[in-house]
């Protein structure tokens, strides 16, 4: 069972918009609405998978219900832990010719007797997890030490834990051995605080994470493929993607693919980076299934190609 937590999920409303002209009246052509947060989308994947997953989340107000209502319609198993603010709404702007404008609310304040019931339901929901999933930004009223703890009391617990944030809540988590971090560019690039140009300034952002207590670094690149460090080594997988039609939610669907195939070795990358290919072909953040998966078009490697210049650099 793959546990997951996200301490700020969404309403993801993404609006189809023709170009994006500021200070103007801008028509949507086309609307959707998601249940969103990191976490809940890894658990949105790792049920399209054909996996057990239980999601953790806070839930307030008229869009916590609507949340909850939309991944109850999904069939995903949700521990909720209720609470007086309103669940944030993000909004996405996709323009027709691909460009997509996200705009994240910072979310509601947890109380300190939500904050303790939050770790409380986490503690409750940990035993017989094999993974438990940490991911995306953390809402106000949590201090940047709040994933730290939760790696250091799901160690203690016997489970192993996945994390997907940035910043300082990355770094100090960092310290007490998470077993896979899931960076971007952006965020590997911020965390070593100097820009990536090439895949082995990449490699050496990921191995420096490494020395700073990651037992495991897969980072995901975007167009440019994936990259895995841990202690056996280094791979690097790409795939062949036809047309990309939104990048919302793929990081978590590569995250969701590496767990559920084992989260260890380049089989898992394999199935991360078919997740995340998979992904970005489709609308909104949808997930894919297993049919919407080409292993065919993955391409794994030990040779890593460190003099490739990323299409997509990070600063
Ligand atoms: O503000 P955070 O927590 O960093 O990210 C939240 C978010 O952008 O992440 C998901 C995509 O990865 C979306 O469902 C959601 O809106």
């Amino acid at each position: 069972m793959i546990l997951t937590v996200t301490p700020n999920p969404s309403l993801d409303r993404t609006y189809e918009v023709p170009s994006l002209d500021r200070g103007e009246v801008v028509r949507a052509t086309g609307e959707r609405v998601d249940p969103g947060g990191k976490g809940v989308n890894v658990s949105r994947a790792v049920t399209a998978a054909g996996q057990r997953t239980v999601a953790v989340l806070p839930l307030g107000g008229a869009p916590g219900a609507l949340v909850a209502d939309l991944l109850d319609a999904q069939g995903i198993e949700v521990a909720p832990v209720p609470i007086t603010g309103p669940t944030r709404s993000n909004i996405a702007l996709a323009e027709a010719d691909g460009v997509l404008t996200k705009i994240n609310a910072p979310g509601p304040e947890l109380s300190p007797a939500e904050r303790e019931l939050l770790l409380e339901t986490v503690r409750r929901q940990s035993p017989g997890a094999d993974w438990i999933a940490c991911c995306g930004s953390l809402p106000r009223g949590l201090a940047p030490s709040w994933y730290a703890d939760l790696v250091a009391r799901a160690h203690a617990a016997g489970v192993r834990i996945a994390l997907d944030t940035s910043g300082p809540a990355l770094l100090r988590a960092l310290r007490e051995r998470p077993d896979v971090v899931k960076p971007n560019a952006e965020e590997l690039a911020e965390a070593v605080g100097r820009p990536l140009a090439t895949l082995g300034d990449a490699v050496k952002a990921a191995e420096e994470l490494r020395e700073l207590g990651a037992r495991s670094v897969l980072a995901s690149l975007g167009a440019d493929g994936q990259l895995l460090v841990d202690d056996a080594g280094t791979w690097f997988g790409t795939a062949r993607v036809d047309t990309v039609r939104s990048n919302v939610g793929a990081g978590d669907s590569s995250l969701a693919g590496f767990l559920v195939a084992g989260g260890t070795g380049p089989g898992a990358l394999a199935s991360a980076v078919a997740h995340g290919a998979a992904a970005v072909q489709l609308p909104g953040s949808v997930m894919p299934t297993p049919g919407d998966l080409d292993p065919a078009a993955v391409t794994v490697t030990a040779n890593v190609p460190v003099n490739l210049v990323l299409k997509e650099p990070a600063s």
